[in-house]
């Protein structure tokens, strides 16, 4: 993974050491998106190197932080005796849907009885509410059956572990959190948001290529008007097709709406169909996604709904308008629309569950009534986004949620050295 992690000692706490093993990634893999590839390959080929690299540590490890999708964590944890920490990165409200499901189909059906069902699909599974039994039909369809039996199988290995933790915040999903906390006889802590807050008080974290194209983007975002701005990003590798960008670009200059469209490896073509000569946008690479959500400037945020940009969008009060491509997004948009109702969906499905392009028309209504600052649905909406922001601050302050979690594990591992 070298070249992934940085090492530069200006960006990393002195008692922090990294240490890397050999790539097993082809470059075409990370190019193509190949993400069930790039799964399984992270599933089937990196234990043997993590156990060499675990054998060449000094001082020897007491505890291991693994990645629930990995798998193989938990079973390196128990041959050497070493407790094992799993980590989630998406919402709790997914792996619950996610674990529930793999306990059943380990019990009962196949996955492939399960996503043939059709809509008279009549099964109750345990830990799934039926209204969800869609959402998770929609997520897992579209994948390959290969990596679904990785996915599922690196679930169920949770149950050997010794912690599971979570990148979110309990006042977020409580309800399932108290689920989790009965069904597992080991703790269960929200550490979240982890997302790069404190980078927003010290730019000691980021490097100088960055600080300097942050800078001309705070130049610009300085010089709008405060609310005004629409953020577009849809993450690190996803991308929309080229119709359906053409289709937003028209509708942001019907619409006169100013934006900050993180277009990636598009910024140039999207420049050139569109023009860059439009003053009230920019059209960029990347950016500090954090930094700029956080600016007064912006009003909303267009998103794939990734579970750190939903993090991100709820740390900075920015309301979402949802457009979900992948997985897990499929739910997190739910979420955001229904149960904490600080976005809107763009609708892009017809009554079938089919994908459509969605028209410039459509998205220039959407996006206008979106960024109305006198509309009372509207307002309700940016309401709902600051109380949420508050729920994520209230978190990581000193006493909140998340640093109290944060707390109770690193004196539980310091604690369990000595027995190991
Ligand atoms: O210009 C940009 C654009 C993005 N980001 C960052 O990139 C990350 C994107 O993460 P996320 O929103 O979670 O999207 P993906 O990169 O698509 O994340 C993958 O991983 C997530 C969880 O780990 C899942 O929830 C998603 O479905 C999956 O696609 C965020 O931290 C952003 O701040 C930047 O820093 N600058």
């Amino acid at each position: 993974m070298s070249g992934l992690v940085t090492s530069d000692p200006t960006l990393k706490p002195d008692n922090i050491q990294f240490a890397t093993i050999p790539n097993i990634i082809p470059p075409e893999l990370l190019e193509e998106s190949d993400y069930a590839g790039f799964n399984q390959l992270v599933m089937t080929k990196m234990e043997p190197l993590f156990e060499e690299l675990l054998d060449r540590l000094k001082p020897p490890v007491n505890a291991i932080i693994g990645d629930v999708e990995l798998g193989w964590p938990t079973d390196v944890g128990i041959r050497r005796n070493i407790p094992v920490a799993l980590s989630w990165t998406m919402s709790s409200s997914f792996f619950s849907m996610s674990y529930n499901l793999a306990r059943f189909r380990q019990n009962k059906l196949s996955l492939l009885d399960f996503s043939g069902a059709g809509d008279e699909f009549a099964v109750d599974i345990p830990g799934i509410p039926s209204a969800h039994l869609g959402r998770l039909r929609t997520v897992f369809d579209e994948n390959d059956h290969k990596f679904l039996h990785l996915y599922m199988d690196a679930i169920l290995k949770v149950q050997k572990a010794q912690y599971l933790i979570f990148s979110s915040v309990h006042e977020l999903e409580p309800e399932c959190f108290n689920s989790l906390k009965a069904i597992f006889p080991f703790p269960v802590y929200t550490i979240g948001p982890s997302i790069p807050y404190l980078q927003l008080k010290h730019t000691k974290f980021t490097s100088t290529a960055d600080h300097n194209n942050h800078d001309n983007h705070l130049q610009w975002l300085d010089s709008q008007p405060v609310g005004s701005v629409l953020y577009i990003s849809f993450g690190s590798f996803l991308s929309i097709s080229d119709t359906q960008m053409v289709e937003i670009a028209a509708a942001l200059k019907i619409t006169g709406i100013r934006y900050f469209w993180v277009a990636r490896e598009k910024e140039n073509w999207l420049k050139e169909n569109f023009g860059d000569h439009n003053e009230k946008g920019l059209i960029v690479p990347w950016c500090e996604q954090l930094k700029v959500l956080s600016h007064s400037s912006i009003g909303g945020f267009w998103s794939h709904c990734g579970w750190n940009s939903t993090l991100e969008a709820l740390f900075a009060g920015v309301p979402i308008l949802t457009f979900p491509l992948f997985l897990d997004q499929f739910p997190n948009s739910k979420q955001i629309v229904e149960d904490w109702k600080n976005g809107w969906e763009v609708k892009r499905t017809d009554e079938l569950g089919n994908k459509m392009l969605v028209t410039k028309e459509e998205i220039a209504e959407l996006v206008k009534r979106f960024m109305d600052f006198e509309s009372t649905e509207g307002n309700e909406m940016r309401n709902r986004a600051k109380n949420l922001k508050d729920f994520c601050h209230s978190a990581i302050a000193k006493g909140g949620s998340s640093d109290s979690n944060l707390n109770a594990f690193m004196g539980s591992i310091s604690s369990r050295e000595n027995e190991y």
